[in-house]
């Protein structure tokens, strides 16, 4: 509490007025002292001076990796930690290897954080200015293809799951469309040939980083082109943006939580990566208070509709001692909100060639598993043949999306759920206890370090949870590159 006082205080925590800047390894380096620490983990470097005092393993193990690029060492010991959102207040700027090793350079400009701002605000800080020092920025691949009702962009991305935003303006003609991947914003600007249907509905092809968006002509017709390029631009990002939100729909979940389908002011919707949460944040007293949700689907058995797409759902628990949690709790219908762009570190290539998937949820950890299940059941190459979820809740009425996970099971022969009550009433017949070595060799084969691994093991809940959970898999013969913790 009183590091996230020190971070809502004003104070620049920073020690560099706030304006990123990209940080070469000679840079960082001169800043190795407990008194003058910076450290860079996953492309990011932070001050982490002020956090020194703060950190609950001790200055001597922070101290250990400053001065350097800490990734390695961070995830060593603690990948679970949500680094990014503790020191979101020191950061510093990129981190920027030896040329040849890393992404080309920063203007100041760039961390705007652009990626969900306007297009107003976009040109206003110019934000695809490049200095004539820097290397040409890697440009968005696209094409483009008609049929008579529709037409179609295909963007040629870099990742599987890239976060993409999309805007069409009020003529309904003037498309903007950002693509956010390892750290860099990329944005194609196109005045349509002619009106086309908001929504406009975006696919990301399995197995590939292909993703297309499928444009309605509002009168059908052949286009001579698809229209022309008004802007294209490459920028870092490092910083998060917030966006106004309206709640646009809310559904009971169970006694204490419901989900809300969020939509954006104006013709907009973006993607989240799978296992990336955005903050949603609100002053209570004066004092900022924000929270993490990993947006879900509004159902994992229906095919999801155009409207769908635009919106974004949040599982959203009640808790009683959570200011956050208990406000959003009590949102009505056509509230507003503020809502960040996705963030996270996970990518679905660590899947590439598992078969077999296990997911240990404790609570709302479960949000996060929504996302891996979807993404691991379109999977066409190198399919999975077994998704496994061990669900632990409290009490019955505090398992959330029982009939909708049951239903999964009837329609998905790979999938399967078991569920473990900590508190359960007479009447169970399922498991009980909370997660233990007996239990997880229960639910999950041993690993042996002579075969080629196929299962990859996922955990989310309250920090305990996961820590334990993920001792017990190395136990059992589980490295890190085996299994993904997400943070509760
Ligand atoms: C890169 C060098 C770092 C090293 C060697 C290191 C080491 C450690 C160690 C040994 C612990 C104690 C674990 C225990 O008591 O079981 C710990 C805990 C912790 N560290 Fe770090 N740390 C590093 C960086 C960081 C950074 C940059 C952050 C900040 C965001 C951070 C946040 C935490 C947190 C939140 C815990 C408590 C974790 C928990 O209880 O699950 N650490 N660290």
């Amino acid at each position: 509490m009183d590091w996230i006082r020190l971070g809502n205080s004003g104070a620049d925590l920073t020690g560099v007025g706030g304006r990123l800047q990209d940080v070469g390894p000679e840079q960082l380096a001169q800043h190795c002292r407990r008194d003058d620490a910076w450290l860079a983990i996953r492309g990011n470097v932070y001050n982490v001076t002020p956090y020194m005092n703060f950190h609950p393993g001790g200055v001597e193990e922070l101290e250990r990796g400053i001065g350097t690029d800490a990734t390695k060492l961070f995830s060593q010991v603690h990948a679970w930690v949500n680094y990014d959102s503790i020191l979101k207040k020191c950061l510093v700027g990129r981190y920027r290897p030896r040329s040849g090793e890393g992404s080309s350079p920063t203007s100041p400009e760039v961390g705007l954080g652009v990626f969900l701002a306007t297009k107003e605000e976009k040109e206003k800080h110019n934000v695809g200015r490049n200095t004539p020092t820097q290397p040409p920025p890697r440009k968005l691949r696209y094409d483009w293809y008609e049929q008579e009702e529709r037409g179609s962009i295909v963007l040629y991305c870099q990742t599987q799951e890239p976060s993409v935003k999309v805007t069409l303006g009020e003529d309904n003609k003037d498309l903007l469309l950002l693509v956010c991947e390892k750290g860099e914003i990329q944005s194609l600007h196109i005045l349509l040939e002619n009106d086309i249907v908001w929504p406009p509905r975006l696919i990301q092809i399995p197995n590939s980083s292909k993703v297309e968006l499928q444009l309605k002509k509002s009168k059908p017709g052949h286009w001579k082109t698809f229209g022309h390029l008004l802007q294209e631009n490459n920028v870092p990002s490092t910083c998060l943006h917030y966006s106004k939100m309206k709640v646009n729909n809310i559904f009971s979940v169970n006694y204490n939580t419901k989900i809300l389908a969020l939509s954006y002011l104006d013709q907009t919707f973006s993607t989240t990566p799978v296992g990336h949460h955005v903050r949603v944040r609100n002053v209570f007293d004066g004092e900022e208070i924000e929270r993490c949700y990993t947006p879900i689907c509004k159902s994992m058995v229906e095919p999801q509709s155009e409207e769908d797409q635009t919106l974004i759902y949040l599982m959203v628990k009640k808790y009683e001692t959570g200011l956050l949690s208990s406000w959003l709790a009590s949102r009505s219908i056509d509230d507003i909100l503020e809502v960040s762009s996705p963030e996270g570190s996970f990518q679905t290539s660590c899947l590439i060639n598992r078969k077999e998937l296990y997911l240990f949820a404790a609570g709302t950890g479960f949000t996060p598993m929504v996302g891996v299940i979807n993404f691991a059941r379109k999977i066409v190459i190198g399919k999975c043949t077994k998704i496994s979820l061990t669900f632990f809740n409290r009490t019955e009425k505090d398992i959330l999306w029982k009939d909708e996970l049951e239903r999964l099971v009837q329609k998905d022969s790979r999938f399967t759920v078991s569920h473990v009550l900590s508190e359960a009433d007479e009447t169970w017949t399922g498991l009980r206890g909370r997660v233990d070595g007996e239990l997880l060799r229960s639910q999950l084969p041993s690993r042996n370090p002579q075969d080629e691994p196929k299962a990859f093991v996922f955990v989310c809940g309250p920090t305990a949870f996961t820590q334990l959970t993920g001792g017990l898999l190395t136990v059992m013969g589980y490295t890190n590159k085996d299994y993904h913790c997400f943070q509760g």
